[in-house]
């Protein structure tokens, strides 16, 4: 097990060792799957996606769109593209059938299980759990013994670096000490779908509502986004990231104010001291980043408010202390998935600011609510203009 060291945020600033809850050790996260995510080859995927998406939307003069819902369809076309390239039809029902077991893990994240009884006497959430886990797995296994034949029938396998073709090669890896199990590449997709999908769903969703209420930020964004695409499709040779300066701005103060990941688990490795208190080894600790993101000691008095330019300067200069900042977790754990989501979000609001400018619905209600990630309870609904 790896053992890393991270820095406490909040008022005991001391460096303690965590042991982390996974399975892989510090070499084996050089190998670790979910640590390719390859962005430049899965830009025309993102792109067309975005594109379905507002063909869909058309061109309305005044529109009211419910966009929570229209992001989930859009992220997991795109994770289920990327994932498993022309088997994404199938991976869009393993996504149906992850996506009703995430719901059910929400709902009985806190709940307490008796002791032995609980071993027994199985909920009806518990059961039906079990059975989506079931056939989840049949599924994968389907899918994947189905891309082997594939391979085995056809001269060359064309399909690229899709993420299943990944899977697919480190599980007939020539050196057995890089090979992964089908169970490992089972959790790699599973893993994959459930940290990729309502975490970018939550940031594209709240970014949408705050820049439907302050028009000032959605028109100094739109003006850059003309600026880098004119009024064409992004470039996916040259996606010219780098020149958002304001977006990536929009973005970071998104997620400091609503960061879609609320707890982050770390394991206590050796007994350390966290100021006053002794924790001893084998507890299990919850980070929650949205303390440490509206504090006003670290952010200053107008910590509550929505102030992109916060981050003109960078994260390090954004607050007092920059480990204070979490949205994608910190230390060797870090989330994996961050120039991925990142890309995948300012290409979405790339593409919409092109074509709409938008207002927030009269209709909407604010009512943020974990569910899992946090997402607004009734949906967001926004009004779009056609430009
Ligand atoms: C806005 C979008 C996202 C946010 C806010 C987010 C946030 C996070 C956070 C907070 C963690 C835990 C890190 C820690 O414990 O220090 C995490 C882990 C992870 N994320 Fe993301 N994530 C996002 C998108 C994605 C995407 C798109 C993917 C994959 C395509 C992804 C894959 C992963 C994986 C595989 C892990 C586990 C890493 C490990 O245990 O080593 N994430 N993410």
């Amino acid at each position: 097990m790896e053992k890393v060291e991270i820095q406490m945020l909040k008022y005991y600033m001391l460096t303690i060792r965590f042991k982390q809850s996974c399975y892989f050790t510090e070499s084996e996260n050089e190998t670790c799957l979910s640590r390719i995510v390859y962005v430049q080859g899965m830009a025309p995927t993102i792109v067309s996606s975005v594109n379905n998406m507002l063909e869909r939307w058309g061109y309305h003069e005044k529109k009211e769109i419910e966009v929570l819902e229209e992001f989930r369809i859009l992220t997991s076309d795109i994770i289920s593209k990327t994932a498993f390239g022309s088997n994404y039809l199938e991976g869009q029902k393993i996504f149906d059938m992850l996506t009703k077991l995430t719901s059910i893990i929400a709902a009985n994240d806190l709940k307490v299980k008796l002791p032995l009884i609980g071993n027994f006497m199985k909920s009806s959430d518990g059961i039906l759990a079990e059975k989506l886990e079931h056939r989840i797995r049949e599924s994968f296994i389907q899918i994947i013994e189905r891309r082997k034949e594939k391979i085995q029938t056809e001269e060359s396998n064309g399909y690229g670096s899709d993420y299943l073709q990944l899977l697919v090669n480190a599980n007939q890896d020539n050196d057995e000490n890089k090979r992964i199990s089908i169970d490992d590449m089972i959790d790699e997709c599973k893993t994959f779908y459930f940290a990729g999908h309502e975490t970018t769903m939550s940031l594209l969703t709240w970014t949408m509502f705050l820049l439907a209420i302050h028009t000032d930020w959605q028109e100094k964004a739109r003006k850059e986004i003309f600026d880098i695409y004119g009024d064409k499709k992004p470039n996916t040779e040259d996606l010219n990231i780098a020149k958002m300066k304001t977006m990536t701005m929009i973005i970071s103060e998104t997620l400091r104010l609503y960061p879609p990941v609320l707890t982050l688990r770390r394991t206590v490795a050796s007994e350390v001291k966290l100021g006053d208190i002794l924790l001893p080894p084998g507890i299990e600790i919850v980070i929650p980043p949205l303390v440490s993101h509206s504090d006003p000691h670290i952010w200053g008095e107008d910590v509550h408010l929505f102030k992109p330019e916060r981050f003109s300067e960078g994260v390090i200069n954004a607050a007092k202390n920059t480990n204070a900042y979490l949205p994608f977790g910190m230390g060797p754990r870090i989330c994996v998935g961050l120039n991925f989501a990142t890309i995948e979000v300012k290409l979405t609001l790339s593409m919409i600011l092109q074509r709409y400018a938008f207002t927030l619905s009269p209709s909407y209600v604010h009512s943020p609510v974990q569910h899992m990630f946090i997402r607004p309870r009734h949906g967001a609904q926004i009004i779009f203009h056609k430009l």
